[in-house]
């Protein structure tokens, strides 16, 4: 099944109806502060409400782009380049949805073009853009491949995700060092193990 990429508004200034107010935000904030047993008028945390939204603005950046805004212009001159592009080890930070708390990992981007090719950055944009959203690491890992297939028209895609949880180190089951990984395949990746093995070897991760 086909993942659904999310569509917010196209620039960050556009407001959602139901969007609360920066001051609402703050205000949250500061009932957060006093629930985990803060003293507010400690000299400390006079601006924490205020920076904290604004750290949220920026983690959460991604809710105001869409692939369109990151992805740019194809290239089409490659001098006949028929194989495979990787790009592996892009470094991603993310927020899990269930309890807002991060998700670090590494992202392994791979595609097999037909005719054209994308800027190798914007790729890591893309990555960067869906981390800045609250995520399933499964969700992001789909939500990646749909938008490069979309984008680009490759003759396939596949999408590796490494990450650790830290809803599963810092709290929970306290499970130190584990990390998930989530593959997804796409076009002539989706059938061929030869071509999986090749770009899980590629990025490290087969045997
Ligand atoms: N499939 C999936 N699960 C995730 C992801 N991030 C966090 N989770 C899991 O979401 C689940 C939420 O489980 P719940 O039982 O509703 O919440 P909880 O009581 O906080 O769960 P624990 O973490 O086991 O304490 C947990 O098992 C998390 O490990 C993710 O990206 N993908
Ligand atoms: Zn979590």
């Amino acid at each position: 099944m086909e993942a659904v990429i999310k569509k917010f508004p196209e620039k960050s200034d556009d407001v959602r109806p139901e969007r609360p107010s920066r001051e609402e935000a703050e205000q949250a904030v500061e009932t957060l502060l006093r629930w985990v047993g803060e003293d507010l008028s400690r000299e400390g945390l006079k601006e924490t409400p205020k920076r904290v939204v604004k750290a949220y603005e920026e983690l959460f950046s991604g809710y105001h782009l869409d692939p369109n805004d990151v992805l740019g212009r194809v290239f089409e001159e490659v001098a006949g380049y028929d194989d495979v592009v990787l790009v592996k080890d892009i470094k991603f930070y993310s927020h899990c949805e269930h309890h807002m708390v991060p998700v670090i990992g590494r992202a392994h981007v791979a595609y097999l073009p037909d005719g054209k090719v994308l800027g190798l950055s914007k790729i890591a944009r893309l990555v960067d853009m869906f981390g800045r959203r609250l995520q399933t690491q499964e969700a992001m890992t789909a939500q990646i491949a749909d938008a490069l297939d979309q984008a680009l028209k490759p003759r396939g895609v596949a999408v590796i995700l490494d990450a650790e949880h830290l809803c599963m180190s810092m709290r929970g089951i306290r499970s130190h060092g584990s990390s998930t990984m989530t593959t997804t395949y796409r076009g002539v990746f989706a059938d061929d193990t030869e071509r999986q093995d090749r770009i899980l070897r590629l990025v490290g991760a087969g045997n």
